[in-house]
């Protein structure tokens, strides 16, 4: 299947709200109330200047019934003077008010974008996991200029031009009344057109904009994955689902600019042939003498002046559905639930029945229970010696007794832990069940599992990447949901199998703004990494730029940075997924030698597919379909669990002799 080719997926509440524009746009207040006295001035700045536009046909009208009709031609310059004034105070109030609106207003951009920013740091990465980037790239980016466009133009121009119509009405309705009734009569069915313009631009609206969304998420892929799009070959689906999605939205940009010429061209036909029946009659009442010709020429005059107030009713009205659709996506954003993973302080998922740390655990619980520290001495010596305490068949969960329980619950502990991902099918069992797991204070435990089996679930719950489902996770006798979220990211680190490193220099990634960290934990960091003699060979050493914007590192390098950062800051509690995945075979040694020192001061759990990276643990959990299956030594599960002998087959140095495994293919460019 063309994985390339299918939609980016949607937001999961990409349907347009069923509520009013008018409900939505109100939502902005809060960012608007810091700026609402410059915002005000403005728009009665915008109101004044409008209405002078209203005096220029009542001098018109002293001009043709008064000089002109006289014969005097200084009261036409005086006249003429008066209207030149009236322009200049016009132009110089829109000026003003334009001064006035354009620094609040960015300012109320930056806060928008600022407050969203935190909040996607915020969010759950179950919340990440369901939306596309391009469709919060694109709320971050367009939809909060449209929002910024709507306050500096159509917000104050709506209330600018609804003023000056009905300003200028009363002035009709005074000039003539019958003839202003006259051109009063195209209000009421343009009422009416607009708010069945209402729903169907703003559903137009919505879809292009999360269309514009589903676009910037293909351009962000393809040119993130431009090495897998070229070396595959997938810059034609690359290019055909571009096409696709951008002929949808040229498609839903028609539909819209069709929906506003008609709306567009009732709001200017109406009034014009009100326009023209009031010409007329007015021409009739003048040549009976019912009407002066002065009164007339204001009359129209007026008239004309709010043909501009009047037919730019559309696109106001256009612009502001559009930032109401923007504002309605910008908040499914805002209001996106975080308490469930975020890291706060949150109320204990416990599992009925679930042992307390340092209550007597029960059933598969207790019998998962660690050993004594020895059990390394076993891992890590070859020798392949039984369990420590001689008891039964140690690569079981019964193997291990209740007498190994700890006195205290220090270490790691997973008890009952289920997990099943938000997004997952329905009926689909979990990703984790009843995960029962100790890691003394002090022990290294690897874990091993199938493809699939949920290695990195298991490791994303203890940084609260996600919260379980079931049970519970306790650090050191604390339960992780308990722990406020600096408490654990002070006590918990970790280190991915795909490294992400940022737009910044080499020791801003490996320490990650950390203030207490100082130079020689950056130097430890990196010794322990052995990253240490190709960071000084970088151009500017600790100091050169890498990530997206800087050196390009090869997928080695990459790892060790990751790995660097994960040791910087001498945590309590280290989880690695496959950390040394794709070292060269000298360098792995180099890493494994110096990580071992580290693994002796810390708590840790290690995600390991290959033995070399197994023999850095004490004790061994081999994850068997989301649950644990056994527990032991590396050479004890070797000897007795086939699943765990299958799974190191063929890549055990000890077993089998060198295999082939993955490595830096790189060798050192990326
Ligand atoms: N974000 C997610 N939403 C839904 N299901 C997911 C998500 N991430 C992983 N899964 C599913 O959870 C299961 C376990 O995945 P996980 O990545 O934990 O396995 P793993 O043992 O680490 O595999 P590997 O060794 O290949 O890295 C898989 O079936 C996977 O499809």
């Amino acid at each position: 299947m063309d994985a390339t080719a299918s939609t980016p997926a949607r937001p999961p509440s990409s349907e347009p709200p069923r509520h009013s524009a008018v409900r939505s746009l109100l939502r902005l207040w809060p960012f608007v109330r810091p700026v609402r006295a410059r915002l005000f001035t403005a728009a009665v700045v915008a109101v004044v200047a409008s209405c002078i536009s209203l005096v220029i046909p009542l001098v018109l009208k002293w001009i043709v019934d008064g000089p002109v009709a006289a014969g005097a031609p200084g009261g036409v310059w005086l006249g003429a003077g008066f209207l030149l004034a009236l322009g200049v105070a016009e132009a110089g109030l829109f000026g003003l008010r334009r001064w006035l609106v354009a620094r609040p207003l960015a300012g109320v951009e930056a806060a928008m974008r600022e407050r969203l920013y935190t909040r996607l740091q915020r969010l759950p990465v179950s919340f990440h996991d369901r939306w596309a980037s391009g469709q919060l790239l694109s709320r971050a980016t367009t939809d909060l200029q449209l929002l910024r466009m709507f306050l500096a133009f159509p917000l104050t121009f709506l209330l600018v031009n609804g003023a000056t119509i009905l300003v200028g009405c009363a002035i009709l309705l005074a000039q003539r009344f019958s003839l202003g009734l006259v051109l009063l009569a195209p209000v009421l069915p343009l009422m009416i057109l607009c708010s069945v313009f209402e729903a169907k631009y703003a559903l137009a609206a919505r879809r292009a904009l999360d269309q514009v969304g589903d676009l910037t998420t293909v351009i962000e892929e393809s040119v993130l994955g431009i090495r897998i799009v070229k070396g595959f070959g997938r810059h034609r689906s690359q290019a055909r689902m571009f096409r696709r999605l951008t002929h949808e939205l040229r498609t839903t940009e028609l539909r819209k600019a069709r929906i506003l010429a008609t709306i567009w061209g009732a709001i200017t036909l109406l009034p014009e042939l009100a326009i023209g029946a009031a010409l007329v009659l007015g021409t009739v009442q003048v040549a009976d003498g019912a009407l002066s010709a002065g009164t007339l020429v204001a009359f129209l005059s007026t008239a004309l002046a709010l043909r501009w107030p009047v037919d730019s009713i559309g696109f106001l009205l256009a612009m502001s559905y559009e930032a109401a659709m923007a504002t309605d996506r910008y908040f499914e954003v805002l209001d996106a639930p975080e308490a469930a993973s975020s890291g706060e302080a949150l109320p204990g998922a416990a599992l009925p029945g679930a042992a307390l740390p340092g209550e007597a655990p029960s059933g598969e619980t207790a019998a998962l229970l660690p050993g004594p520290r020895a059990a390394a001495d076993d891992a890590t010596d070859g020798s392949g010696s039984d369990a420590p305490d001689g008891s039964g068949s140690p690569g079981t969960p019964e193997a291990s007794g209740p007498s190994q329980r700890p006195g205290a619950s220090g270490g790691l502990v997973f008890a009952g832990v289920e997990f099943r991902y938000p997004d997952a099918p329905r009926g689909a069992p979990p990703t984790l069940r009843g995960v029962d797991l100790h890691i003394a204070s002090g022990e290294t435990m690897a874990l091993v599992g199938a493809t699939g089996s949920g290695k990195t679930t298991l490791t994303a719950l203890v940084p609260r990447l996600y919260d379980p489902t079931g049970g519970r996770i306790t650090l050191d006798g604390r339960d992780l949901t308990a722990l406020s979220r600096d408490e654990v990211r002070g006590l918990v680190s970790v280190a991915f199998e795909e490294p992400t490193l940022f737009s910044a220099s080499v020791a801003e990634n490996v320490l990650m703004g950390a203030a207490d960290l100082q130079e020689a934990d950056l130097r430890r960091a990196l010794a322990v990494a052995q990253a240490d003699g190709f960071v000084a060979a970088l151009p500017e050493g600790p100091h050169t730029q890498v990530g997206e914007q800087g050196m390009s590192l090869s997928g080695g390098q990459r790892q060790r940075l990751a790995l660097a950062r994960a040791v910087a800051g001498r945590p309590r509690f280290l989880i690695l997924d496959d950390p040394l995945s794709a070292l060269d075979v000298h360098t792995e040694a180099l890493v494994e030698a110096a990580l071992r020192q580290v693994l002796a001061t810390t708590t840790a759990l290690i995600v390991a597919h290959r033995p070399s990276t197994v023999l850095l643990a004490d004790r061994v959990a081999l994850l068997s379909g989301g649950r644990i299956a056994a527990v032991g030594t590396h050479h004890q599960l070797l000897r007795d669990n086939a699943e765990y002998a299958g799974l190191m087959s063929g890549t055990d140095p000890v077993a089998a002799g060198p295999a082939p495994r993955p490595r830096d293919a790189s060798g050192g460019t990326r």
